[in-house]
């Protein structure tokens, strides 16, 4: 495990410690700090189109649209006709979230799905095994005889991402292939709203007993929302999976206007904290914003400058560590905001997973929380039951940091952890 990028040292966090056994590529549930992460195997095929493009095919942008197998065949078969596909990544908005939380944290991740039980040179399994962090466990993955879907990811002028998914196999997950000793055992558990539109599939079953699963553990929930049109489609469902189970929401200002009315981020995020723990807002150009609870006897005033927006001072508190409202005594609600890293790459070709970094930071972060209390549990930083390691404004300039990589290098997942010499994000990122 990692240090989730540092500011001074205060606390010992032993990560220099040999481990006493041999190195495992498995989870190892007694031993290890882990995730798990429950999505529909994707392959990303990206390819770059005009607007016209979409509109002719009728396909709303910035979206991710589920389509027949027919009309993504006959996409797919123009775009290589008009030698438009640059390239194939393994995607999956959890399969990305998990890659990088594994790259960045140094440390074992689960996934949960399908894979194609034979996998041929070329198909987008192989693709998708390829170009996955050897730190994600996929030994639970249920074996299919099919492919793993296809998201045809067409990047217009603009840098704008929307998808063709293709199913193929991918809602095919079964409840049997979900390991409960190995979701009880997790820092966390991560999914994402996209099975609840697979309607009468087995990975909708699937989902719901990794959900019951975690929540019966006490492992904390994420989940995020994936599209706006998914939780326009799905409101009322999405809603009550998220009170019923979610701790940690993520989403873009547009999913969180669909589920709670607020185009205000700051306002969307005070609606929600009603129903979940902490609420993780990506608004693109303007940054982040990262809201939950703390209990009122511990808050930590920030010494940022004050902000108000539709909330008066709403920064006020940012240096709290967040905690699940159950656990205050007196919840308090905090908010925190961030602009871009470095206002934002120069130029953006493709901003897909930008969101997922982001969050794959908060699942570090939350994972080194874990690890450190199995580690040191007398320390000071356990005195309450706290959700992360780091304070609502560290995690902000964190997740902000991930989603700037994820921009320059063009591709949703990490190829590499972030410079060592930023691990202090402090100097790198705030004196220029
Ligand atoms: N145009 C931009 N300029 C500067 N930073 C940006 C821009 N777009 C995105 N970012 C950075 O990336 C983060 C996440 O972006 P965004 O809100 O687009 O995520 P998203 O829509 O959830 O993405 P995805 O679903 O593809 O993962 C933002 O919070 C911001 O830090
Ligand atoms: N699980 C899942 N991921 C999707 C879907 N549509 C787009 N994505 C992924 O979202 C990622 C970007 O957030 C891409 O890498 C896509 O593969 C979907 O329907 N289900």
């Amino acid at each position: 495990m990692k240090f989730p990028g540092l500011r001074k040292i205060k606390h010992y966090f032993p990560v220099s410690q040999p481990k006493p056994q041999l190195p495992s590529f498995e989870v190892r549930p007694e031993l290890d700090t882990y995730i798990v992460g429950l999505d529909q195997t994707i392959v990303d095929v990206v390819a770059s189109v005009s607007d016209d493009f979409l509109a002719k095919h009728n396909i709303p942008k910035g979206l991710s649209n589920l389509v027949e197998h027919e009309k993504a065949n006959r996409i797919y078969h123009e775009l290589v006709v008009e030698q438009a596909i640059s390239d194939h990544f393994a995607g999956g908005t959890i399969g990305n979230t998990i890659h990088n939380y594994s790259v960045l944290a140094d440390d074992k991740s689960v996934l949960l799905g399908v894979m194609s039980a034979n996998i041929a040179l070329g198909s987008p399994a192989y693709h998708y095994v390829c170009h996955t962090s050897s730190k994600v466990d996929m030994n639970r993955l249920q074996g299919v005889a099919g492919d793993i879907g296809r998201g045809i990811t067409m990047i217009t002028p603009d840098g704008e991402r929307t998808f063709v998914i293709d199913p193929s196999d991918m809602d095919q997950l079964a409840p049997d292939y979900i390991p409960t000793e190995i979701i009880a055992s997790a820092a966390a558990f991560v999914v994402s709203a996209y099975p609840l539109r697979a309607t009468g599939q087995p990975i909708q079953q699937a989902m719901l007993k990794a959900l019951a699963d975690a929540s019966a553990h006490q492992v904390p929930v994420v989940m995020s929302l994936g599209t706006r049109h998914l939780v326009e489609e799905n409101r009322e469902q999405i809603l009550q999976t998220v009170s019923q189970y979610v701790n940690v929401l993520a989403m873009n200002e547009l999913e969180a206007e669909a589920l709670t009315g607020f185009a205000d981020p700051l306002l969307a995020a005070e609606a929600a904290l009603e129903f979940t723990d902490m609420v993780l807002i990506t608004a693109g150009a303007d940054g982040l914003y990262l809201c939950g609870y703390t209990d009122d006897e511990i808050k930590r005033e920030s010494s940022n400058p004050i902000k108000s927006a539709s909330l008066a001072d709403f920064n006020r508190f940012e240096f709290s560590r967040p905690m699940l409202r159950k656990d205050c005594h007196k919840p308090l609600k905090v908010y925190s905001h961030i602009d871009p890293y470095l206002g934002g790459p120069e130029r953006i070709k493709n901003t897909n997973g930008a969101g997922d970094g982001a969050l794959a930071a908060i699942l570090h972060d939350m994972a080194a929380n874990h690890y450190h209390k199995q580690v040191q549990p007398l320390s000071s930083k356990h005195e309450q039951a706290y959700l992360a390691y780091s304070s609502f404004a560290q995690l902000c300039k964190y997740a902000n940091r991930v989603s700037y990589e994820i921009l320059v290098q063009n591709a949703p997942r990490l190829s590499k952890g972030l410079p060592e010499r930023e691990d202090s994000l402090e100097e790198a990122y705030w004196e220029r």
